[in-house]
Formats: structure tokens, sequence, C-alpha cells
């Protein structure tokens, strides 16, 4: 038997015990979490058990993760299908040398760093000023990677922002540029250009409108553009002066950017030395991860609890429920870090994938969603794997009423998923309520809760930069270890290439420039349609 046969065995073994009886051993809690520089980790509330976790670390030891970790952070080429090294961590481990082709990476790193330091600080002080004075608003202009990113992070770290206000602009749709820029004054206006390739055509139809408005107001309308990206040929050709341009190499893949010069509108938002500490909760993740063994390793844990639930329980959705308002874009963030990282069919090598690829990311903040889907979370017929997320303190200690209020839903939700309600148990209640007979157990059938459902709760001291780059550097060093697991390349993505081809090629049938031969039927109808044709 391999090693995924011999956990799907054990996964028969234990499917039907129930998850609550596992607390029969007192020490269950503490022996299943994990706990890393202030983050704890509980898994307790999985079927996992001590022979079932011990099969998932045989797993990740046979398919070598701490090799390929280890390429990882030594700058092996191991994006085999672009033939790029994958260095995200580089950019946060800023005292290392890392040698790539036999060159250090980090002097330049670190030059760039300091650019962005001195640029966020002349903004922030007010020191560069925008043609009409003082810059009081900063617009970044980027999608997926380029976006996500900082939009999430500027909005979880919102107590940290005290500088320009930031705005984020991303979609194709003319709205989104159209709504964000209406109510700023373009001469008090900064435009952040965020794109790696400095080729999106979302990104760069929305920087050509940004500069038409611009120009209404503004003469010289190069001066109030800025650019972050590794396509430096491009971003002059733009008209961009080189002196407000922010590279980086191809090593960093898209959604794993936010820590360089993807970071630049967080780091204006918050300073420099925020931005900074954001760094080092990366660099303790990376340090953790690299450090401690696969059983005490939170980002392997993790990622072993995800292969546990998705590919040998066969869950294929998996729900992010961060308590913590502040936190409403994480689940979006990661949908990008996980979904494009390991939604793959196929594995390095070109063969067909032997499991399933990684599962549906997806979520919203609680208590937000208990009054929307968590309905089908308790009673659905499918099983969900939550993962709760859970500061012990909110920003505001005028407001520690709410935020106890706020914990306590967080693990009730869980208890509820783990000891549902019985028949018996909602007998009762129907029975006090005067209900009697075929009345009473038809209502209580509709009040059961199977329970014995799995979560995993993260819990943080509090939400500051520090903590932010522990958890998405946790996240990201997830999405690696699953992928490793799984034989799959987790830094492509050739999956969004076929839609934007297609795309480019649907315009001019829209424009009515091209007759749109060779489309399937109901696309042109479709076109017909949105032409006012038909
Ligand atoms: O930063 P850019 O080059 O503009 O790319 C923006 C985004 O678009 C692409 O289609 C990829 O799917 C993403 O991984 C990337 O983050």
């Amino acid at each position: 038997m391999n090693r995924w046969d011999t956990l799907r065995h054990h996964h028969a073994e234990v499917r039907d015990r129930a998850i609550l009886t596992l607390f029969d051993d007192p020490a269950r809690a503490g022996a299943f979490s994990v706990d890393a520089d202030g983050l704890l980790f509980d898994y307790s509330k999985t079927n996992i058990d001590v022979s079932g976790r011990a099969l998932l670390i045989a797993l990740a030891e046979g398919a070598d993760v701490a090799a390929r970790r280890e390429a990882m952070f030594s700058g092996a080429r191991i994006n085999e299908t672009e033939g790029r090294a994958v260095l995200h961590t580089a950019l946060r481990n800023l005292d290392a040398s890392v040698i790539v082709d036999g060159q250090d990476v980090m002097p330049p790193v670190r030059e760039t760093l300091g650019r962005m330091e001195a640029f966020a600080r002349d903004l922030r002080t007010g020191r560069a000023r925008g043609q009409g004075g003082r810059i009081t608003d900063v617009v970044n202009i980027g999608i997926g990677g380029s976006d996500l990113g900082p939009a999430m992070a500027c909005l979880a770290l919102a107590p940290y922002c005290d500088g320009p206000r930031l705005h984020f602009v991303s979609n194709v749709d003319g709205a989104h540029v159209h709504d964000v820029l209406a109510p700023l004054d373009p001469e008090t206006t900064m435009i952040i250009i965020a794109s790696k390739t400095f080729t999106t055509i979302e990104t760069m139809t929305n920087a050509e409108a940004a500069r038409r408005w611009m120009a209404s107001k503004v003469s010289d309308t190069g001066r109030q553009f800025a650019a972050v990206s590794s396509a430096l040929d491009r971003t002059s050709a733009f008209g961009i002066d080189g002196g407000r341009v922010f590279g980086f190499e191809d090593w960093v893949g898209g959604r794993y950017s936010m820590w360089g010069p993807v970071g630049l509108a967080l780091m204006i938002a918050i300073g420099p030395e925020r931005f900074r500490e954001f760094l080092k909760g990366g660099a303790a993740m990376d340090a953790h991860f690299r450090s401690a063994p696969f059983g005490q390793n939170m980002p392997v844990m993790l990622a072993l609890v995800g292969i546990w639930h998705n590919q040998i329980c066969g869950h294929a959705s998996r729900a992010v429920l961060p308590y913590e308002q502040r936190l409403s874009r994480l689940p979006a963030y990661l949908q990008q870090l996980e979904m494009e990282s390991n939604g793959k069919r196929v594995a390095m090598d070109g063969t067909d994938l032997v499991e399933n690829s990684g599962p549906v990311v997806w979520g919203e903040p609680g208590t937000n969603g208990q009054h929307a889907f968590y309905q089908l979370i308790h009673q659905g017929t499918r099983v969900i794997p939550c993962e709760f997320l859970l500061g012990a303190q909110g920003h505001e200690p005028d407001l520690a009423h709410q935020h106890r209020l706020l914990a306590a839903n967080c693990l009730a939700q869980a208890e509820a998923l783990l000891r549902g309600r019985s028949l018996d148990q909602a007998r009762a209640i129907m029975a006090a309520k005067g209900l009697s007979g075929d009345e009473l157990e038809r209502q209580a059938r509709h009040r059961v809760f199977p329970g014995d459902r799995p979560s995993t709760m993260l819990v943080y001291p509090k939400l500051t930069p520090f903590v932010l780059g522990q958890i998405i550097a946790l996240y990201e060093h997830r999405v690696f270890v699953e992928g490793v697991i799984l034989g799959i390349n987790s830094f492509d993505q050739w999956g969004v290439e076929l839609g934007k081809e297609l795309a480019l090629a649907l315009e001019p049938v829209l424009k009515g420039e091209s007759d749109g031969a060779g489309k399937d039927g109901s696309t042109l109808r479709l076109v017909r349609r949105l032409r006012g044709e038909g």
C-alpha cells in the first residue's frame, strides 16, 4: 500500500468515530495544537488521531517537503514550468544573503526597500507634493496579486493607517475606476500602477483612464504617477520617471509579492517602520517553518489537516471564517493564493495528478456569515471543514464587551459543529414547547444538528502588522507544503491564459469589427443581444 492508500485505509477505520469522543483524552487539545511565536493553531476538533497524524507526517516526509523547502529558501529554480526561483521569502529576510546563479540577490532588494521607504516617508510627511499641495489620496491600480495583498492588508491594519488615504482599483469594469476617482482631486492624488508584467489589460486600461482623469486638471501628470513592476522597460515607455519606479525580480510570484514593491501602498498607509514589523512577522514564520519538527510545524500541520480533509475525507471546499471584521478580504486574498497556486490538474512532470487538486476556498467574517450561510455548514448534506481565525484582543478598548461577544460566537460555532444536537435533545426542546405526537417528531427533525463536523482555529494575540505578517507567511507555506505533497508546481498559473486570449479576440466582435467566425452559437447570440441586435 502506498502512503495515500494507507491514509485512506486509516480514514475508513476512524470515519464513524465521533470527534467528540477524542476529547475523552484530557490532553487532546494540547496535543493537537501547535504554538509558534504567539500564534496557536488548534486542530483538535478534527478526526485526526495519533496514528492519523503520524501517517500524514510520513506523507510529508515521503514527498520530501524538507528538501523542497530548503530548495525554495536557497533560490533553486523550483518553479520548473517557468524556469524561475521562488524567493518571496528573501523580501522579508533582509539580513541574509541569497545566492542565485552565483550572485547575492539581496543588495538590490535592500536598495529598493530603502527607496520605497524614502518615497513613502515623503508622501506621509508632505515633502512630496502634488500639483495642488499635499498628497491626500493614493490610488493603487493593479489586479490579482498586484491588488489583493495590499488591499487586504490596508483593511486589516486600519488602526495603523495614519498616512494618506488609500484606494484600490482593479476591475476592468469602468465603474470601478470611475467610482474610486470621482470623489478625489487629481491635484492631490498619487497613482501607483502595480503590475508585475506591466501588460495586464485591466491594469493598463485603468492606468490610461487615470492618466486622462489626471490630465483634466494637472499639467504634469507624470509627476503624480509611480509604478511597481518587474518590467522596467515598460514602465518607462508608459512615461513614469525612474525615480518613482520600484522594481522586483521574476522570482517573486504575483500572489506572493506583497512583501516587496507591491506592498508600497501598504507601506504608505502604515509607514515604513510598521511595514518592517510586517516583514519581521513573515520572517519569524519563515524561521519557524524551516526549523520546527513537522509535528510542531504550523504551516506543515495546517497543510496536512488540509490534505486530510480534502484529499482523504473528500471534502471539496473549505470555509475561512475570520472573526475579525478587518480580515474581510482575507478569504478573497486566500482564494488567489491557494486556488491559483494549487488548482492544477497535472503534476510538475506533466503527468495527470493522482490525487484531487486543492480545495475551493471561500468565506466571510463572522459573525456576519452566521446570519447567512452557516445554515448550510451546520445542517447541509455536505461537510465543509471550517477554519476559524480569532484575535485574543481587538483594537477598541472601549468596546471590549463587543470583542467578548465576538469571541463567544466564534467558540460557540466551533462547539456547535463539534457537538451538534441529537434527535433526543431536539425532541426534549419541542416537548418543553408543548408539542407532542407527530408534530413534535416532525419539528424535532428540523432542529437536529448532526455535529461531528471538523473545524480548526487559529488564535493570535492582536492583529498587529507583525501578526498579519505571520499569518500571511503561514498561509503561503501551507500552500507550498500542500503543493509539494500533491506534486504540483504552486508557482505558475497557466489556467488563467485561455480566457485572456479569447477576450482579446472577442472585443472586436463586440465592437462589430469582426464577424466572430468560428465562434459557437451561444456566444454569437449573446454578442448580438449585447449589441442590441436581437
Ligand atoms: O501583476 P500583473 O502582472 O499585472 O498580474 C496580475 C495578475 O494577473 C494574472 O492574470 C495572474 O493570474 C495573477 O497571478 C496576477 O497576479
